[in-house]
């Protein structure tokens, strides 16, 4: 899809998600003339290109020149940033989401026929290649889009293609997942710290036990309750301790948790038309919203 002239790649709103995706292009070998930037914020745009000797420009001069466009602005800010940049966009161009609620068909609905849109659900361990994303096409996408993107974001981890009525739970899951897993660790580390253990000893614990517990799910295949009963001795620590998380509904606490996640990105896609809708109706009556 994209010819050998650069750039090829333009990211929009390099944030902490936007930056997860450039880092990772560039550790994978993405000669940093193919990837232009854009952030709002001069002093973000200074330090990526120190950090990255990347090119920022502006969203329309970036999305006019890229195959592929990349977006990763805050829901609520992406009606704004789709209309400033369809005008300039190439037919062609591939335009790609990683806001979580915004979906396929808010932005074509934006960007205007003949743009193939895909939406993907990242995840913040990109940071490091372990990344889990999960991809959707919209209406004028094709399994070649698809392809791209998995290629693209392959570098920095698991790509898994996905219906995307399934978009909303796989955000409440791996999207915002690992801040439930940092919130274990961070729980653990405290435990060891008021039993006493020095910090950085009880973090080395508590990190390398995460660590290999995910490996072991991952290169055994075994059930997560089989491995847990293994640790389990009869009338052990292990029981003492699951006991306690039990009485106190932990397992309820993570289903509701899940689920609170699930519904708040369904809310974010009626922000995100929602805050399309008042700036329509501020660009039809402009002396309204003056002074706020
Ligand atoms: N942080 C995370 O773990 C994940 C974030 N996401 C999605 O990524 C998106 C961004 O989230 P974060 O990176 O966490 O937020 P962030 O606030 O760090 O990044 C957004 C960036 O966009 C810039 N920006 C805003 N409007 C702009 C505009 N019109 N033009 C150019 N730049 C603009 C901001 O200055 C900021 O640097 C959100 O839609 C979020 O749902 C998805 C999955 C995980
Ligand atoms: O908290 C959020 O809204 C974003 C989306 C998934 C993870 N972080």
């Amino acid at each position: 899809m994209s010819g050998d002239q650069a750039p090829s790649l333009a990211i929009l709103g390099a944030g902490v998600m936007g930056e997860t995706v450039l880092s990772g292009l560039i550790r994978a070998g993405w000669n940093a003339d193919r990837i232009v930037a854009t952030d709002r914020r001069p002093e973000r745009q200074r330090d990526l290109t120190e950090r990255y000797h990347i090119t920022m420009l502006d969203n329309t001069e970036a999305a006019a020149q890229a195959d592929t466009v990349i977006v990763v602005v805050k829901p609520q800010d992406m009606a704004e940033l789709l209309d400033e940049i369809a005008p300039v966009l190439r037919p062609g161009t591939l335009v790609v989401s990683l806001a979580a609620g915004v979906d396929t068909a808010f932005m074509e609905a934006r960007l205007g026929e003949g743009i193939p849109v895909i939406r993907v659900m990242p995840n913040t361990p990109a940071l490091v290649d372990e990344g889990m994303f999960a991809i959707s096409g919209g209406t004028h996408s094709g399994q070649e889009h698809l392809d791209h993107v998995t290629e693209i974001l392959a570098s920095t981890g698991r790509v898994v293609t996905v219906p995307e009525r399934y978009q909303d739970a796989v955000t409440a899951i791996s999207g915002t997942g690992p801040a439930y897993l940092f919130f274990v660790v961070e729980a653990m580390i405290e435990a060891g710290v008021h039993m006493g253990l020095p910090r950085d000893v009880a973090t080395e614990l508590v990190v390398q036990t995460m660590l290999g517990s995910a490996k072991m799910i991952r290169e055994t295949g075994e059930h997560p309750t089989v491995l847990r009963e293994r640790v389990t001795s009869p009338g052990g620590t292990t029981a003492a301790a699951v006991k306690v998380l039990e009485d106190h509904k932990v397992r309820a606490a993570f289903l509701g948790a899940i689920e609170a996640a699930r519904d708040r990105s369904r809310d974010l896609a009626t922000a995100a038309r929602a805050a399309a809708a008042e700036a329509a109706a501020a660009e039809s009556s402009p002396g309204e919203g003056a002074g706020r």
